[in-house]
């Protein structure tokens, strides 16, 4: 069935869902900030900025205007930036205040935690729309480059909902012969997964930049699974999670591809660039920049131990030397690995 469906943010992966979902036949509604992007989308059907050469199904609607694009939408999809959720989330419940039609799926396909608050983004979702106006939020992760997705390359990820039927409306929605869809119930350990998974590829790309060989990069990500599997379970997320899709899964695929712009930003760290360049010369979201001091200082608040987290946090807010700070990992007393 033909569902109406918005997506908010135009970026590199909010644009590629959104053509995902043209594809499997829905009317989609790509929400931008920016005229002469929506304006590229409807006109020449490209995305320069964030896809580079990519063409966009004709049938996509592009829109500045946020009214148009939730307007009596069954699904509104938020794709911005974490730091960006709140904000754009207050302007679509204005909107759904007007239009009162049945309530939409809310879905994001963002990976952080809210700075400050340390909210998870459904947790940010759940306290912006109350649930008199939307049904329910799920949250879409795992281990999916936007480029690869564009050329329709084999990609598995999880939906992940606290109510498995919304879980399942999201999964019937995306499915196609390219892009398979699981269900969870483990909302909170498929967010966590999403989020922590780029302060270990910060790292993989500064082992990178630095010149270290495989097993440094194996070894990174094996102990920084444990990590952050540590800090989810005292955050409630179940263990098991952090195995699938939205766990290692993610976890490889950031901290092994250059599409990362996690991994490449570690690796121009390691290569000895600042923070403030890399972060501007990116020019496209690096959520784990931030997701590192939400992690750190959750670890500090439920006393869990993340030394590799720790260690990245020197670097990028205590301008730690790398080398450095890899010396007072190794050097850390003996441990037993379990
Ligand atoms: N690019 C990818 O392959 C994947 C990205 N993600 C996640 O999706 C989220 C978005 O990532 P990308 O699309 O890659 O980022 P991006 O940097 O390519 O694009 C972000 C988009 O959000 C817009 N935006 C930023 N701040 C805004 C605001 N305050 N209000 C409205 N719009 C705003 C920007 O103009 C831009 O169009 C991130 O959380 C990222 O971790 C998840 C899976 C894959
Ligand atoms: O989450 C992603 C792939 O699953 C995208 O990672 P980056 O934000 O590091 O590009």
């Amino acid at each position: 069935m033909k569902t109406k469906i918005a997506v908010l943010g135009a970026g590199s992966w909010g644009s590629i869902l959104a053509s995902v979902l043209v594809q499997n036949g829905h009317e989609v509604w790509l929400w931008t900030r920016h005229r002469e992007q929506a304006q590229e989308l409807n006109e020449l059907h490209t995305n320069q900025r964030y896809m580079k050469d990519y063409h966009y199904p004709h049938a996509l609607h592009a829109t500045t205007n946020l009214a148009q694009s939730v307007h009596n939408a069954a699904l509104i999809l938020f794709t911005v930036p974490t730091p960006a959720i709140r904000a754009v989330a207050q302007q679509v419940l204005t909107h759904l205040k007007q239009t009162k039609v049945a309530r939409p799926l809310i879905v994001h396909a963002s990976k952080g935690l809210e700075q400050g608050t340390h909210l998870r983004i459904s947790e940010i979702l759940h306290q912006t729309i109350p649930a008199d106006f939307r049904s329910g939020i799920v949250a879409l992760s795992g281990p999916s480059h936007a480029e690869e997705v564009a050329r329709q390359d084999l990609t598995l990820i999880t939906a992940a909902s606290n109510q498995v039927t919304a879980a399942q409306q999201v999964q019937q929605l995306f499915m196609n012969d390219y892009f398979r869809v699981y269900t969870n119930t483990d909302l909170i350990g498929v967010e966590l997964g999403a989020a922590f998974k780029n302060i270990i590829a910060l790292g993989a790309g500064a082992l990178h930049g630095l010149g270290y060989g495989d097993n440094a990069k194996a070894a990174l990500m094996t102990r920084g699974l444990a990590e952050i599997t540590r800090l989810g379970v005292a955050l409630g997320a179940k263990p098991l999670t952090f195995i699938g899709l939205s766990g290692v899964g993610d976890l490889i695929v950031t901290c092994t591809s250059i599409h990362s712009r996690n991994w490449r930003a570690g690796n121009q760290l390691g290569q000895g660039q600042p923070l403030a360049a890399v972060v501007a010369n990116m020019g496209m979201v690096i959520e784990g920049v931030k997701t590192c001091q939400a992690a750190y200082e959750l670890a500090q608040q439920q006393q869990v131990e993340m030394p590799i987290t720790e260690a990245i946090y020197h670097v990028l807010y205590e301008k730690a030397d790398i080398k450095q700070e890899i010396k007072l990992l190794m050097r850390r007393e003996g441990k037993a690995e379990l």
